[in-house]
């Protein structure tokens, strides 16, 4: 049966002007002026390379020296590796009313657990203590799915992607749990942290910002100050906030929009996100418009498109295609149920756009509601994000007691030392999700990259951090690796297909037979 979307039907016309690339020049002018605002003087996008827009040094840079960093226009922290606050909050109730007194020991099994981040810059929040007595009364809970240890990529993530994996300092030394499994901790102590009545000996070294709430009062955002609230409200949380001061047309409808999500794929919160981005810089230029002209609504109606043009500008610019066009044929899927199998995926997009749309719909935008603009969103996140990582202070704070001189490391370990057997292994967790860097998703690959993305010690937020591998001279183009350039040429063109092209990088076209 054909998948019918009414708004692909009746505005195809509309739906191919905002899928069209926009001009040379207005691409020119908006990366020359997301260059100046985030202070990275010392590159350029430009258009007519080899592979379309490539990313080009405009100063010398020295090995190991920072290019730029890139913010993210959209990006979510994995499902798994972010509480479902819901089933949190019932299970703090009932604690409260003393309804788990008979239970003296937490039983930890081994689940993946949370970490507390910056809803808006990824930042870790809150204390050590509360990120630890998190994770701990979620251990309890059995949240999240499998366990996977430090920051390595989940398994059912392609293995092509690995290249945007931004690593960080590892922990294979240093702290370590006195055994591979958890050891049980009495109730009390979990909860003295979570309340703040005990202090970690040295977790004054290792501050995080205050937690500042949602300001439409839902229990999935939290932030690591007031800008960073209201920054994302205004940019797109405004409509997908599920809390009681929710804009969206139905919180009910959201709630079962973002369940889908988290039980099928989470590029669909992220396709959320552009969507009501894109929507409210319309309702926000479309006000502006409207007071400048100081005419009614109803008078600007035809130049709408025009408008909605320009709220999409920075969607419009990144590389797309259709979601289920480019998303690669996963191993385990035969070639002759290729059609099959993409076929499901267009379908998937359209349930999880039918709960999106029940859930955020505005009539002026609706041209965003069509399966072929949300195919083409979901694209654009499927060639372009890059791993979103930040490192824990957590396992910064175990490894600084476990570097600490003898007699304090003695007696600071007889306090904490329960804590990290209680964790286990998953101590070292670290900030895992998905984004895209507008700047960053400009850069072509190479199988001899002079560049890779890759956080340092101090980069604990979430940014793209672009680092010379070599050094670069003024007027090179500036590459990374989306694959592990280390192998052979066949299985590097293969990976590569699945991001939709051959390398032509000069190393291929030398190892081409
Ligand atoms: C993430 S985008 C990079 C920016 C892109 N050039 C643009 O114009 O938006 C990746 C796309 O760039 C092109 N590309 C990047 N590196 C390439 C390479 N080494 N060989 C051939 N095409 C490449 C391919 O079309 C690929 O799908």
């Amino acid at each position: 049966m054909e998948l019918i979307c009414p708004i692909d039907q009746r505005c195809s016309h509309q739906i191919a002007a905002l899928l069209r690339p926009p001009s040379p020049p207005i691409v020119q002018e908006y990366f020359d002026q997301l260059i100046s605002k985030r202070k990275c003087q010392g590159i350029k996008v430009k258009q007519n390379g080899d592979f379309g827009k490539g990313v080009f040094a405009e100063t010398d840079f020295e090995e190991e020296q920072l290019i730029f960093k890139d913010e993210m226009l959209v990006g979510v922290q994995h499902p798994s590796n972010k509480v479902i606050l819901i089933i949190f909050i019932i299970f703090l109730f009932f604690w409260s009313l003393n309804m788990f007194n008979g239970l003296h020991f937490i039983v930890f099994p081994n689940f993946q657990i949370d970490c507390l981040v910056c809803s808006y810059c990824f930042k870790f929040i809150g204390s050590i203590e509360k990120q630890i007595g998190r994770k701990l009364y979620l251990k309890t809970l059995g949240i999240g799915n499998s366990s996977h240890n430090g920051c390595q990529r989940n398994s059912s993530d392609d293995e092509e992607d690995d290249h945007y994996v931004q690593n960080h300092h590892s922990s294979e030394d240093g702290a370590s749990s006195s055994s591979g499994s958890t050891i049980p901790l009495p109730m009390m102590a979990v909860e003295s942290l979570m309340n703040g009545e005990l202090a970690l000996p040295y977790s004054n070294k290792f501050p995080l910002p205050s937690v500042v709430s949602c300001l439409g009062g839902c229990e999935e955002a939290f932030y690591c100050s007031k800008s960073c609230a209201e920054t994302d409200w205004e940019s797109s949380h405004y409509l997908l906030c599920t809390g009681e001061k929710s804009e969206s047309r139905s919180r009910k409808a959201l709630l079962k929009f973002i369940q889908h999500a988290n039980e099928t794929n989470d590029i669909f919160l992220l396709a959320a996100k552009a969507i009501s981005f894109t929507i409210l810089r319309y309702r926000k230029l479309k006000a502006s418009h409207m007071s400048e002209q100081e005419k009614p609504a109803s008078s600007i109606l035809g130049t709408d498109l025009s408008l909605l043009l320009e709220a999409w500008k920075p969607i419009s610019i990144g590389h797309k295609r259709r979601w289920w066009d480019c998303i690669a044929l996963p191993d385990d899927i035969d070639a002759s149920d290729e059609a099959t199998f993409r076929r499901e995926i267009q379908e998937l997009a359209f349930t999880s756009l039918q709960l999106l749309k029940e859930a955020i719909f505005d009539k002026e935008c609706e041209l965003l509601f069509s399966l072929e603009i949300y195919g083409h969103i979901i694209g654009m996140f499927e060639l372009n994000n890059l791993d979103l990582v930040v490192a824990s202070p957590v396992e910064d704070y175990f490894l600084y007691i476990d570097d600490l001189p003898y007699p304090e490391k003695k007696e600071a370990e007889k306090i904490t030392q329960p804590y990290l057997d209680a964790l286990g292994e998953d101590y070292s967790n670290c900030c895992q999700g998905t984004a895209f860097f507008p700047l960053q998703s400009c850069m072509n690959h190479s199988c001899c990259p002079n560049a890779k993305a890759f956080k340092r010690e101090e980069d604990r937020d979430g940014q793209a951090t672009i680092i010379a591998l070599r050094p670069i001279c003024n007027g090179e183009e500036v590459t990374i690796s989306y694959i592990d350039e280390d192998l052979p040429f066949e299985e590097r063109q293969a990976l590569l297909a699945d991001y939709g092209f051959r390398c032509r990088c000069p190393r291929c076209l030398d190892e081409e037979p």
